[in-house]
């Protein structure tokens, strides 16, 4: 990506890096509204933004430990403008080849100007201009310090390295990490109701539009996109012939093995990716009741349905947690997506690791058994619970299918943990649990 960026782009950055310093909301929803505002911007300009805004906040550990070293003020004691700008500088010096480093010291030294820290211009510059000097050979944590080096290294709490180090080991954990921190394409979901040659033809159109298409090694009706700027303006979106939704999100409801005429369950079911597919398998002689926690999420549902043209679906506002004696043995398929940590898509969020805690991944794994405890009921006898997170913690996952079978009548018949690095998917959990009677 080489420098169409101006000092007024570069601004643009630091502002939703203190926003999100100041704790304003989730990065991936502030860049969305931050794009949204700037659409008039050339799309470089956009793809600038994007880029380093990204990069900032996933490797903002690494980041700080270098600025700690190169810096003689330590990074928690900077002026909060002075980090941003020093964290995303950083960034691009160490991960934006095309950007010269000369330009990135220069326009870091504009924009301290113009936010009124002239007399730290040259603080920058030298912070700067030593981390380009030494950046062939960046200092990291003693790898005999496994995880201080894997933390820093892959800019992952340390924390969050323990959880996983018992479950994946050294080299699995930093499979793992580095998966995460990859780039993750789009990934498009085609309407299982088009034939091969339909999809083939369909695929084709989108990739004359400059976007490149990768079937997924999951599953045919999937594709991977890179280059793509804008998922609605695409052939074929507006008529509902694909939905963005991961590879993982659809196995999950094809290991749930609902067949034509089932009636199916969805307690957590906004923005509505899965009930759509399984209203798809379940077919017009089939119903799906698909619910979530407000109106605001609900619609989501009603939105996404309308386009994609599915008339088998009933839509409620509904609290999961909440038993309804009505739907007792109502379903031949329950799904419980549960609200998760979503360790699984930092890759997409990419600040989520900063917010979680080990108290937030106990309370929420307390909301899970609610979920499952008020609504196992739903499940016909020989019927199919499926359970699924977008996390990888075994608390969540594993230990939970196992409280379920123990709590409940109910065999676990398959499970699967998806793993970045490993699998070109998100991070993802899904068990197919049956009734016993
Ligand atoms: C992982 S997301 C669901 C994604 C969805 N299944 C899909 O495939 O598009 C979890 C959902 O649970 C919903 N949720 C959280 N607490 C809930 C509750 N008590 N009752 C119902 N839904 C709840 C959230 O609003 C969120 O939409």
């Amino acid at each position: 990506m080489s420098d169409h960026a101006t000092t007024d782009t570069r601004e643009i950055i630091v502002e939703i890096l203190l926003s999100l310093e100041k704790g304003q909301d989730f990065s991936h929803k502030l860049m969305k509204a931050v794009l949204d505002k700037y659409d008039y911007l050339d799309p470089r300009e956009k793809a600038f933004i994007k880029r380093v805004t990204e990069g900032t906040i996933e490797r903002q550990l690494e980041l700080d430990y270098y600025l700690d070293r190169f810096s003689s003020v330590p990074v928690r004691k900077m002026k909060p403008l002075i980090r941003c700008l020093l964290r995303m500088s950083t960034y691009q010096i160490l991960y934006m080849d095309a950007v010269p480093d000369s330009a990135v010291c220069n326009e870091a030294c504009k924009l301290a100007a113009k936010r009124g820290f002239r007399t730290l211009k040259g603080f920058v510059n030298a912070v700067l201009r030593n981390i380009s000097r030494s950046k062939k050979q960046m200092p990291l944590p003693d790898p005999k310090d496994t995880v201080k080096h894997l933390s820093i290294k892959y800019s992952m709490p340390e924390w969050i390295v323990n959880l996983w180090l018992p479950a994946y080991g050294r080299e699995g954990t930093e499979t793992l990490l580095k998966g995460l921190l990859s780039i993750h394409p789009v990934s498009l979901r085609f309407s299982t109701e088009l034939t091969e040659a339909e999809r083939e033809s369909l695929a084709e159109k989108i990739e004359k539009t400059g976007v490149r298409l990768q079937q997924s090694r999951e599953l045919p009706y999937v594709y991977l996109a890179q280059n793509l700027e804008n998922v609605s303006e695409l052939p074929g979106f507006a008529e509902g012939k694909f939905t963005v939704q991961d590879a993982s999100s659809a196995l999950a409801v094809e290991a749930a093995g609902i067949c034509p005429g089932n009636t199916v369950m969805d307690l957590c079911a906004a923005p509505g990716g899965k009930t759509i597919l399984a209203a798809e398998f379940a077919g017009e002689a089939g119903h799906v009741v698909s619910r979530d926690i407000s109106e605001y999420k609900t619609d989501l549902i009603r939105e996404n349905l309308e386009r994609m043209n599915r008339r088998n679906v009933e839509v409620q506002v509904y609290d999961a947690t909440v038993h309804d004696p009505e739907k007792e043995k109502y379903a031949d398929v329950v799904l419980m997506d549960v609200p998760c940590s979503g360790l699984g898509v930092m890759g997409k969020k990419r600040d989520i690791k900063y917010h979680a805690t080990p108290e937030s991944l106990q309370s929420i794994t307390e909301l899970q058994r609610q979920i499952v405890a008020a609504g196992w009921q739903y499940v016909k006898p020989h019927g199919v619970l499926l359970y699924s997170t977008c996390t990888i913690h075994r608390g969540e996952n594993q230990e939970m299918a196992v409280w379920i079978t123990e709590n409940f009548p109910f065999v676990l018949e398959e499970e699967r943990q998806l793993l970045p690095g490993t699998d070109e998917t998100d991070g993802f959990y899904y068990a197919r649990l049956r009734r016993k009677a």
